[in-house]
Formats: C-alpha cells, sequence, structure tokens
C-alpha cells in the first residue's frame, strides 16, 4: 500500500492532528477538504484552477465512471489520471454508497447488491470485488473498499447484520486488490449511531491493516449532534499513525468539528452544489448573490477573501451572469466556493500549529454565523 500517513502535531487543546499524506501523485497536509468530481471532472473548473486554488487531491466516482463512459475507456487513456488530465492524487469511492443513494430498485447478498442503472434501467450488480477491478481500472491513488452505508435511522439487528458484512468484504476487497505498490485502500467503519457496532467494525477492519480508514455511514441525514457523538466515540478506536476520513463531511461547521475530533480528511459536494444556485461561502455566513438587493453592489462576494472571484468581480456582475444563465457566473462562484473551503482548512492547520483550534472554532462560529452547541 503506496499510501503514507506522517503524523506531525496533536493539538494540545483539542484531539485535531496536524499531518501529511504521501501517494504515488504526490502529498497534501492535513486536515483537507477534497473537492467531489463525480464524472472525472470538478464541475466548471479546470484543473490549472484546481491548482491554483490549492487543491492537491480530487475524489471521483467509480459507480458514476463504470456506468459513464466505462472503466474500459478510462484504462485504454491510461487511467483516470491522464483522462482528466490532474496530476495530483485522486481517491475513488467504491460505489455502494451511490448505489444505495441513486438507484431504488436494489437487492443486496452476500455475494454483492444488484440494481438498476439509474440512466438507462438495466439491470447491474456490484460486487468487492467488482468494485475493485474497477478502481485498479481507474487508477486512483486512493481506493475505498465496497460496503453497505445503511440508511438513517437503521434499527440495531439491521445494522449488525450490516457491520458483519461489510467487514467480510473489506476481506474480500484486499483479496481482490490487483495493485497494492501503487494504490492504497481504505477500510470503511459503518455501525452508524450504536457504540458497540462501530466498535465491531473498527476491530474487524483494523485487524486487516489498511493504510487508512474512512468513517462511514454518517452525513446521511442524522442531526449533527449525534454526527458529533459518533465522532467521539470512533476516532479513539482507529490508529493514530493512519489517515481518518469522514466520508460526505460536510459543512463548514462540521468541517471545524470533525477536525476538532480527530478527522483528517473530508470531502463534499456542498460548495459546487450550491455555486451552480449562485450561493456562495462567505467569512460572515452564506451569501445568495441572485439577490435583487446585489444589483448594483459593486464590492466583492467576501471582502476577507482574495481568491481570484473576488479581487477581480463584483456581486452586481456576478448576480447578472447568474440570472443570465451565464456559465461564467457559475465558474466563479464555483472557484470562491473551493477556495473559501481549501482557505478554512489552512486555518484550521495554522490553529493546530497554535494549540488554538478551539478558540478557532469559537470566532469562526461566531463571524459566519453557526449557532454555539
Ligand atoms: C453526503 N454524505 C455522505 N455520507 C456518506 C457515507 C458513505 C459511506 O458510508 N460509504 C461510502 N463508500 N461512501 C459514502 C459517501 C460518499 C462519499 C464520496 C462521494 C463522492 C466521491 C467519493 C466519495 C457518503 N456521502
Ligand atoms: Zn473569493
Amino acid at each position: 500500500m503506496a499510501i503514507t500517513y506522517e503524523l506531525i502535531k496533536t493539538c494540545k487543546q483539542t484531539g485535531a492532528r496536524l499531518g501529511k499524506v504521501h501517494t504515488p501523485h504526490g502529498s497534501f497536509e492535513t486536515p483537507v477538504f477534497m473537492p467531489v468530481g463525480t464524472l472525472a471532472t470538478v464541475k466548471t473548473m479546470a484543473p490549472e484552477e484546481l491548482k491554483e486554488i490549492g487543491a492537491n487531491i480530487i475524489l471521483s466516482n467509480t459507480y458514476h465512471l463504470w456506468l459513464r463512459p466505462g472503466e474500459d475507456v478510462v484504462e485504454e487513456a491510461g487511467g483516470l489520471h491522464k483522462f482528466m488530465n490532474w496530476d495530483g492524487s485522486i481517491l475513488t469511492d467504491s460505489g455502494g454508497f451511490q448505489v444505495f443513494s441513486l438507484s431504488d430498485m436494489r437487492q443486496i447478498e452476500e455475494e454483492g447488491v444488484h440494481f438498476r442503472n439509474h440512466i438507462s434501467g438495466a439491470k447491474l450488480f456490484l460486487s468487492p470485488e467488482k468494485a475493485m477491478h474497477i478502481q485498479n481500472s481507474l487508477g486512483s491513488d486512493i481506493m475505498m473498499a465496497f460496503d453497505e452505508c445503511p440508511p438513517y435511522p437503521a434499527s440495531y439487528d439491521y445494522m449488525k447484520a450490516s457491520v458483519e458484512r461489510t467487514s467480510r468484504w473489506a476481506e474480500r476487497c484486499l483479496e481482490a486488490h490487483q495493485k497494492p505498490g501503487q494504490q492504497g485502500l481504505f477500510g470503511i467503519i459503518q455501525g452508524g449511531e450504536y457504540e458497540e457496532l462501530r466498535k465491531q467494525s473498527a476491530r474487524d477492519l483494523t485487524s486487516l491493516d489498511f493504510p487508512g480508514y474512512a468513517i462511514g455511514g454518517l452525513s446521511v441525514g442524522e442531526p449533527k449532534d449525534v454526527m458529533n457523538k459518533v465522532l467521539d466515540f470512533t476516532t479513539p478506536l482507529l490508529p493514530d499513525e493512519k489517515p481518518r476520513y469522514l466520508m460526505g463531511v460536510g459543512s463548514p461547521d462540521s468541517l471545524v468539528d470533525g477536525a476538532m475530533r480527530g478527522v483528517d480528511m473530508f470531502d463534499c459536494v456542498l460548495p459546487t452544489r450550491i455555486a451552480r444556485n449562485g450561493t456562495c461561502m462567505t467569512s460572515n455566513g452564506r451569501l445568495v448573490v441572485r439577490n435583487a438587493k446585489f444589483a448594483k453592489d459593486f464590492t466583492p462576494i467576501d471582502e476577507n477573501c482574495d481568491c481570484y472571484t473576488c479581487r477581480n468581480y463584483t456581486k452586481a456582475y456576478i448576480r447578472h451572469l447568474i440570472k443570465a444563465n451565464e456559465t461564467l457566473g457559475i465558474r466563479l462562484t464555483t472557484y470562491h466556493n473551493l477556495y473559501f473551503l481549501v482557505k478554512l482548512m489552512g486555518q484550521v492547520r495554522n490553529a493546530i500549529k497554535e494549540d488554538r483550534l478551539g478558540d478557532f472554532r469559537d470566532e469562526f462560529f461566531e463571524q459566519y454565523g453557526f449557532n454555539k452547541p
């Protein structure tokens, strides 16, 4: 497993860690926010712009690329890096979550999951072996084990059976992993909100010695305090010398709260998704730039931001573009939102260096307008 983690320092004020992850396509500091590029593109952004923003690792989706254009196309292109002209690190999900969230007709068995293609309706089958084969074809640097992300809420009995099957699937993924030298495989801890099941899942997977671990089954509709409670008793179950990836998280407050609980890697579609309807993250909270009050506002989206968008364009101009459905409009809001989250994680890393992440959280929540706990 060619993924290594360097634990640089632990924050004295919180459980946060400063670290560095090394992959065959470079390294990135943690805690880190990873932009999501589901269809082999972080929507509307060119790779050069992602580099300019400061992104060193992006995410893509096994499920979507398998369906379209097909992993054979990507493999014959020389892999995902070459296909999309991205020379940084790439992490791909195993497809399990997407099956459960996109396809309503599905049947979970020991062998794998039967479901319908959410585009064509054709019957499909995804298994641990198939998910590993696809990720090996894509050539991502960090691959995820094939797991079941149960719905929220789920009964203890359902969750227990699911955790045990996900652990068996994880072993099958390790056996089916064809390129351990080039690609690193992360195990995914499940167990929902049940501490006993999170412990069982962590025991099963940490005994298999993956180069990194993801915390799955969260950001699926549970209240934020439930997520924080699960993190409080789950991150300590994971080895200190390996990276921890909290899947599907999240909003700016969840990134800071997750980092405080020892999470190293985050992903979410939020910054790119809300940008497409003209909503921006700013240091003073969210701003809906298409709002009429900005029609003659010739100031930047965020006066505290030094990104390309904020240095060169005004709210009035971006509002005009968004309302006219001009593509440059959502490119400018996307650029700013990604820059905002990448910058936020830089501030989190600095706060850890200075042992003051708890103070930073209070200041940030106050200014951004998140209600205190
Ligand atoms: C939004 N909330 C959310 N909760 C998740 C839970 C799981 C989970 O328990 N297992 C797996 N395998 N994935 C999950 C994902 C998808 C994350 C992702 C998206 C895009 C690209 C790469 C990775 C989740 N996303
Ligand atoms: Zn900006």
